[in-house]
């Protein structure tokens, strides 16, 4: 339930006077209603996901049926071995990119019964994006084709793009693409795929399954970077930064 919802009921609650709760509330409804209780879930949400609530940003799972997230900088599962989301475990992002993901894995079901998509990364603050640059362990001239320079920003850091792949429900696994999440090399490239298959570094299995998540995703208003099959951005740097704030 929305907070302001659960305001509004606790309110509702506390100012109307039945003639006694028993007479209105079962047992359960009372416990649900429990205005401490309530109180209790408030205090609960992770500080981040509050202030990305209150920038307007929404909860992909949310708003997608179906869709799964797995944020893998809130593990220790990742290219800097570290947790730095903490307790925020979903994916945010702006609601108009959260729509045109929602069409994406629409798509992806009408197409591939038993596909869905696999969110990696949302909404990303730009502190976190400092951390990622300091860790990447590549040459400054080279970084910001894995990690985008956190004094320009991010498309994360506005909420506009998206890291993710396709899992497969039947199959209980993730589809292979022929690396792994944030694999910062050429087999992670779209644009040396040609190259990678006739170095044997790929298979045409593994692009034909790039090639489904590319389609989803360009077909719905994203595009995907050189550089990492994951990547997808819903808005250039220029429109992101006339129509969003960055996340701090
Ligand atoms: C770090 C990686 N997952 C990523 O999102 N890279 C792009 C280029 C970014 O930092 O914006
Ligand atoms: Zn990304």
């Amino acid at each position: 339930m929305k907070r302001s919802a659960l305001i509004f009921l606790t309110l509702a609650i506390a100012c109307s006077s039945p003639k006694s709760d028993q007479e209105v509330f079962s047992e359960q409804q009372r416990e649900e209603l429990d205005p401490i209780r309530e109180i209790d879930l408030v205090e609960e949400m992770p500080e981040l996901e509050m202030t990305l609530r209150d920038q307007g940003l929404v909860n992909v799972e949310e708003e997608i049926p179906g869709i799964m997230v797995e944020l893998k900088y809130s593990t220790t599962d990742n290219f800097f071995k570290q947790d730095v989301y903490g307790d925020l475990t979903k994916a945010f992002l702006q609601p108009e990119v959260a729509e045109r993901l929602k069409k994406a894995q629409e798509m992806l079901q009408a197409e591939n019964p038993g596909y869905t998509l696999l969110v990696y990364d949302g909404v990303r603050p730009s502190s976190v994006q400092q951390i990622l640059w300091d860790n990447l362990d590549k040459p400054d001239s080279l970084k910001p084709l894995y990690v985008a320079d956190p004094k320009k920003g991010s498309l994360h850091n506005f909420g506009v793009a998206v890291d993710l792949t396709i899992f497969d429900t039947k199959a209980d696994s993730t589809l292979d693409m022929g690396t792994s999440y944030d694999y910062f090399g050429y087999p992670a490239y779209p644009d040396r795929e040609k190259q990678m298959l006739s170095e044997g570094k790929l298979t045409r299995a593994q692009i034909a399954n790039r090639d489904i998540l590319r389609k989803v995703m360009t077909a719905n208003g994203f595009s995907g970077i050189g550089s990492e099959w994951w990547h997808f951005n819903a808005f250039s740097r220029k429109e992101a930064g006339e129509k969003f704030e960055i996340i701090k």
